[in-house]
């Protein structure tokens, strides 16, 4: 019987890997843990933008799920992209009793600017998935629209953070500060009654397509692992300074992280992978 533990994420793609299961699946890999996907929507978009979407039928969804569900027990499972409100309601259904972490980054827009979630869902999201989270990752517009507290400074991050525990019922929410300003950023986790900030330098990058998702995947790798809730967020930072710091410049709008980080932090030499091995 292995060892290896696994992880499931349930979202949306990417053809271009940067953000979406792709993203995820590629943090998984780098965490060391065995990755999973259910799709719930199928979008095209390129590091630009994002041209259409597909939503898949419910049913198929809820197919999907069983068929992974009724197989492998995930040790932890991650959403991303979920648009409808029917879908929120079918992973909820399935979640309900479940005592898997569970990692719910919140995804709304994309880097782009274009809309992943519908206007119901938005709101909705608040009752039937945030009170099932283990672990809950809103960015400031995210935190916005989930708390309606605005945020500008440090003090709303933490306000924001502890409405999501306290009146919406999450275990923890991390406020992220990619999108405010100053020299570092600042993530701000609240959990059973304590604040803990976790910093890095703030990069001038414009390559920041699908941090989102990579931090929240590394986050749930390492609660797959049976990491703490602290230690799972220190690593997924870690993880997530080093894939911006070394974010790769592919595509012709902004780049995807790098989820090799320190490992690739140039273009491996000519005849070596990205461990400076010889390519045979
Ligand atoms: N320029 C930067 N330099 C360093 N860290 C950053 C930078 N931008 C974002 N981060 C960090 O990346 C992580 C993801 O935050 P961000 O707020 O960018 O997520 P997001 O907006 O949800 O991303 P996405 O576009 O994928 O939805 C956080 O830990 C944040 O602090
Ligand atoms: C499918 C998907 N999920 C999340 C994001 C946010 O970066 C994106 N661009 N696409």
């Amino acid at each position: 019987m292995s060892t290896v533990k696994s992880a499931l994420t349930i979202a949306g793609t990417d053809p271009t890997g940067g953000a979406g299961i792709q993203a995820d699946l590629k943090v998984f890999q780098e965490r060391e843990v065995f990755g999973m996907s259910v799709v719930t929507s199928v979008v095209a978009q390129n590091t630009e933008g994002v041209r259409a979407v597909q939503h898949l039928d419910v049913p198929f969804i809820e197919q999907q799920l069983d068929a992974v569900l009724e197989d492998i027990t995930p040790d932890a499972i991650k959403t991303g992209m979920i648009a409808t409100v029917e879908m929120m309601e079918l992973i909820a259904r399935k979640l309900k009793n479940s005592s898997i972490p569970y990692v719910i980054d919140p995804v709304m827009v994309a880097k782009s600017g274009d809309s992943l979630m519908d206007d119901t869902s938005r709101q909705v999201i608040r009752e039937t998935l945030i009170p099932l989270a283990t672990v809950v990752t809103p960015n400031v517009p995210e935190a916005e629209i989930l708390t309606g507290i605005e945020i500008a400074t440090q003090a709303d991050q933490k306000l924001a953070a502890k409405y999501i525990v306290e009146e919406l019922g999450a275990k923890a929410a991390i406020v992220k500060g990619g999108h405010l300003t100053g020299e570092e950023t600042e993530d701000i986790l609240y959990t059973d009654g304590h604040y803990t900030s976790y910093y890095s330098e703030r990069f001038q990058t414009k390559h920041t397509h699908g941090t989102g998702c990579t931090f929240s995947a590394a986050i749930a790798a390492e609660l797959a692992k049976g990491k703490s809730i602290e230690e799972a967020t220190s690593i997924g930072k870690e993880f997530i300074r080093d894939a911006i710091q070394f974010s790769l410049e592919i595509g012709k709008g902004n780049g995807p992280t790098n989820a090799w980080g320190l490992r690739l932090q140039g273009l491996p030499n000519e005849g070596e992978n990205v461990h400076g091995a010889p390519i045979r």
